[in-house]
């Protein structure tokens, strides 16, 4: 028996039960729902953990262990029968992705189903049958498991990614987003990379990010000291498309909680960060004072806002559907709608029309999200472009973004595919273009 299995329990499983059905039935994001019910569920450090981590492998799966669910089970399961799905869910999880104790992730699932108070105590025994055959077939099970990425996509960002992308290159980002992700850090201009990725155990990759295994970053060396932040590799590159900024007025447009933030002031800008989100720019303050770094945060609608003094240059990190990070936020998989992205994509427009007036001629801004989808990237900006008579694209350079001229599209733009860099732990999706004022 591991000894996780032996430390987590009925308590434990009942609340990663819980936290599945608040975010997939009722659309809770993950983190809020895992507060939530964690807190009133009385749960040691290594319990939460546990939970935490089963929830989110359980969503980045969720797609093929349903449809393994089908096929185990000869009749399906009525509608109503939420406790029971979830439970197989989180249970077959447990037996073919996690290094849990067949015993213990069959006996206390079924433990826990057979205390429900309603009808449902009496799927029990069906509950029991399917995980004890999970647990001897295993090895098959996880082949078929395993067979197709895409089932772990909803239908609509298959669709997406395969006409914007192609099937296979859909499939390799499927792929890459059932695993867990690496724990990326950008450290300080002017600290020595080699000294911390000794000190944080991690590898430096190409463009000077820090990356490591996901671990409890405030015990990290240097995080108290503020000498690093946490930020995908992917979402340092777009700081660096403005060039040299020492000095300039940059705007941050969308800046909490303030990783490009802390880029462009620790390379000497004098930054003004908007968001709408006070809470988020609180955020955004607690990492300017832990890294002692200096920006003005104001609280505003990034697309009315009129700075008081010109800019030089702008950061435009617009609001998306975030469908690049889904291996970080695996219930955004389940709770985003074709119908955000529309939403997100008119928003967009809206910020990137008023910010690009806020440009002298000769200033530069860049454009950036973190979404797959082509319509809130390159679609969004050659419209963009075919709307706005003085606007031109600055096309990327490889060395730029460290040399990695897989993440430059033919038009210039960046486009890092969560796909790339697979055998270094991936890299999250980014989109950013670089558009200049010429007049
Ligand atoms: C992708 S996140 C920004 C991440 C941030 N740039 C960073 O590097 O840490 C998008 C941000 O846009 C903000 N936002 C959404 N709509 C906005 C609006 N109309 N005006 C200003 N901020 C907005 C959200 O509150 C959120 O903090």
């Amino acid at each position: 028996m591991s000894n996780e299995s032996e430390n987590t329990g009925l308590k434990a499983r009942k609340a990663a039960i819980r936290i599945l059905m608040a975010v997939t039935l009722k659309n809770r994001p993950f983190d809020a729902a895992l507060d939530e019910i964690t807190k009133g569920a009385d749960l040691d450090v290594r319990d939460r953990a546990f939970v935490m981590n089963l929830v989110m492998l359980t969503l980045r799966r969720f797609g093929s262990l349903k449809a393994l669910m089908g096929r185990l089970l000869d009749r399906g399961l009525p509608r109503n029968a939420t406790w029971t799905e979830a439970a197989i869910l989180t249970g077959l999880a447990q037996i073919l992705l996690m290094r849990t104790a067949d015993h213990a992730a069959v006996n206390e699932t079924v433990t826990l189903i057979k205390d429900l108070p309603g009808k449902e105590k009496g799927f029990a025994g069906l509950v029991n049958a399917v995980l004890r055959r999970a647990a001897r077939e295993q090895g098959a099970l996880l082949e078929r498991l395993n067979s197709t990425p895409q089932d772990d996509l909803p239908a609509w960002l298959a669709e997406s990614w395969t006409k914007t992308y192609g099937h296979d290159e859909m499939q390799h980002i499927a792929r890459a987003l059932q695993s867990s992700p690496p724990l990326d850090i950008t450290l300080k201009p002017g600290e020595d990379p080699d000294l911390w990725a000794d000190r944080l155990d991690a590898k430096i990759m190409p463009n000077g990010t820090l990356r490591r295994g996901l671990t409890d970053v405030t015990k990290l060396p240097g995080y108290e000291d503020g000498i690093w932040w946490v930020q995908d590799i992917a979402a340092s590159l777009p700081v660096a498309l403005l060039g040299d900024i020492q000095g300039k007025h940059v705007l941050d447009l969308c800046a909490a909680p303030g990783g490009k933030t802390m880029q462009l002031a620790s390379r000497g800008a004098l930054v003004t960060a908007v968001d709408r989100n006070k809470n988020r720019l609180k955020r955004l303050s607690a990492n300017l004072e832990r890294t002692g770094l200096d920006a003005t945060v104001i609280t505003a609608d990034a697309a009315t806002y009129t700075p008081d003094k010109p800019v030089n240059a702008i950061l435009l990190d617009a609001p998306c559907s975030a469908t690049g990070t889904l291996r970080r936020n695996p219930d955004v998989t389940w709770t985003k709608a074709p119908e955000d992205v529309v939403k997100l994509a008119n928003l967009q427009a809206r910020i990137l029309d008023h910010a690009f007036s806020l440009l002298p001629a000769g200033g530069v801004m860049v454009y950036c999200v973190c979404s797959l989808e082509a319509s809130e990237g390159v679609d969004q900006v050659e419209a963009f472009l075919s709307r706005e008579a003085t606007a031109e694209r600055v096309p990327v350079d490889a060395t730029e973004v460290g040399g990695m001229s897989e993440l430059v599209t033919d038009k210039g733009d960046l486009l890092c595919l969560p796909s790339k860099r697979a055998n270094e732990g991936g890299i999250d999706g980014f989109f950013a273009a670089r558009l200049k004022k010429t007049k």
